[in-house]
């Protein structure tokens, strides 16, 4: 195993253990999240009674797989613990998510949960948001105006592709990736960002993270709490 992947098994098998029993837990997308839902899976096989719900199909589709119980939305008032990856954390908490496309139905599933634990590896904890790419979901109607308007907001987007054809998202959208190098007004960005007619959603979070776990290539872990 890469010493990167070390660090993300470490991070997400740590994060699993604030699960309670009975709790609805939601599950993240991404290579940390994977290990944080293989252990989830563990524990329900080890007779934890728990439900989950996903933050996209890859992962609902994993779950499905270890056994782990998936709930409808419709059937969930509260969700207890989301444990989720991220692209980047700052000191302060506030995330760049979405590097895995999944941005939107994270947030969702965040901002609906009473704790959200981030798990990452180092080379994620940054001092200034911004070298990694801000993933930005738009809808695919006339998306040419949208990806002009933020141009003109020197976002510098570029369209997401994958094997030559434009990504498209579990919920039929695009991502523009864009590119600010350091965010200097995070709270102000994701305003404007979510202002502009077209733009579905952003991936900074900026007031969900609750709890930070950082994995080590040695396999120990940091676990820090706001
Ligand atoms: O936001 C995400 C997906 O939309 C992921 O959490 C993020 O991209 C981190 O992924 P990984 O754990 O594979 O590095």
């Amino acid at each position: 195993m890469q010493q990167q992947d070390l660090a993300k098994k470490a991070a997400g098998e740590k994060a699993a253990e604030y699960i309670k029993p009975g709790m609805t837990i939601g599950l993240g997308t991404g290579s940390t999240a994977y290990y944080a839902i293989m252990r989830v899976g563990a524990l329900v096989r080890d007779g934890m009674p728990l439900r989950a719900v996903a933050t996209s199909e890859q992962s609902e589709l994993l779950a499905k797989e270890q056994g782990i119980p998936i709930i409808s939305f419709s059937e969930v008032d509260k969700i207890d613990l989301d444990i989720d990856g991220a692209d980047e954390v700052d000191e302060h908490f506030r995330l760049i998510k979405g590097g895995g496309g999944a941005l939107l139905r994270e947030k969702i599933v965040a901002a609906a949960s009473s704790e959200m634990i981030v798990i990452t590896d180092e080379s994620k904890y940054v001092k200034h948001l911004g070298r990694f790419p801000l993933p930005v979901e738009i809808i695919p109607f006339a998306w040419e105006l949208t990806f002009k308007r933020l141009i003109a907001l020197d976002a510098a987007p570029v369209l997401r592709t994958r094997d030559g054809r434009t990504f498209v998202t579990d919920n039929g959208n695009y991502i523009l990736d864009c590119h600010y190098e350091k965010i200097k007004d995070p709270a102000g960005l994701h305003q404007q960002l979510n202002d502009i007619p077209g733009v579905v959603e952003n991936g900074l979070f900026l007031h969900y993270a609750s709890r930070l776990i950082i994995g080590y290539a040695d396999g120990s872990v940091k676990s820090l709490s706001r």
